[in-house]
């Protein structure tokens, strides 16, 4: 692991816009420079903290804590409202796992499409496409429009296009519990083989897996990092915190 910086996160905030009433929307496009038809939610407030290059480091925090919506802001999928961030290197993205397939398209196109979009030439897609088709495992499926599949088997495509797109940094957010047991070994060895060589950043709800793999973790609560440090530390008092039911650090909204 080396000491400079794979994910740099400074004073990021997120706040979503709630809008009361659907018209509100076009209300906003319309007069949005004189009148605020919307509330805002802010549900990250000032997160702060580096990955260095090859780290591994696990995200916790309970249900609503902020950590899907920080990932996606690290992804590029949502941006933040305040604070800067960069990530160096390429990303495989393993979060909304299917949702940007097309359901008329077969697994093998999108997973073609998906492939080119992490960045492979298209050379290298044909290089990888059978090896991403035995990685997903799913048979004649594979041939098959995606609108036919259930939701473990677009998993299995989007987790096998990412395991084959020659990233650097890997962010994860809880996508094994969707796969069987199988699958989910699967994808633990390959996220520990890749953990040898590039950067890691994961949600999970699977302490003991995080504690595994991790040389950090990260407690977002409520939109704040309320602790980081060595995994077993973090994990027993984010455990000790969710046993004696206290309640999450308010933040004001
Ligand atoms: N598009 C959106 N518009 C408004 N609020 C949103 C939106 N997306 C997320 N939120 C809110 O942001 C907060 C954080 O959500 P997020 O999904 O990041 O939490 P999480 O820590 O990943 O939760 P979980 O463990 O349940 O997956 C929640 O209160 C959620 O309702």
């Amino acid at each position: 692991m080396s000491s400079e910086p794979s994910i740099r996160c400074a004073g990021i905030g997120k706040a979503f816009q709630l809008y009361a009433h659907q018209n509100d929307q076009l209300k906003q496009v319309l007069f949005g420079l004189w009148k605020k038809f919307y509330r805002e939610k802010w549900v990250l407030h000032d997160v702060n903290f580096t990955v260095g290059k090859g780290e591994r480091v696990g995200i916790v925090g309970r249900n609503g804590a902020g950590k899907t919506t920080l990932l996606q802001i690290l992804c590029g999928i949502t941006m933040p409202t305040k604070g800067v961030f960069e990530v160096d290197g390429r990303i495989a993205p393993i979060l909304a796992l299917g949702s940007g397939f097309d359901g008329l398209l077969t697994g093998r196109e999108n997973a073609r499409i998906g492939a080119a979009i992490l960045g492979l030439s298209r050379k290298e897609v044909d290089a990888r496409i059978e090896d991403i088709a035995a990685f997903a495992d799913i048979g004649p499926f594979f041939e098959q429009p995606m609108r036919t599949y259930s939701m473990g088997m677009i998993a299995r495509v989007a987790f096998a296009i990412c395991a084959h797109a020659d990233a650097d940094v890997l962010i994860v957010d809880e996508a094994l519990s969707v796969g069987d047991e199988i699958f989910q070994r699967k994808c633990e060895r390959y996220i520990q083989e890749f953990s040898r060589t590039g950067t890691i950043l994961m949600v999970s709800h699977d302490l003991n897996f995080l504690e595994n793999l991790c040389d950090r973790v990260l407690w977002l609560e409520n939109g704040v990092v309320r602790e980081i440090g060595a995994p077993a530390k973090i994990i027993a008092d984010y455990r000790s915190a969710m046993m004696s039911g206290q309640p999450a650090v308010v933040q004001a909204s």
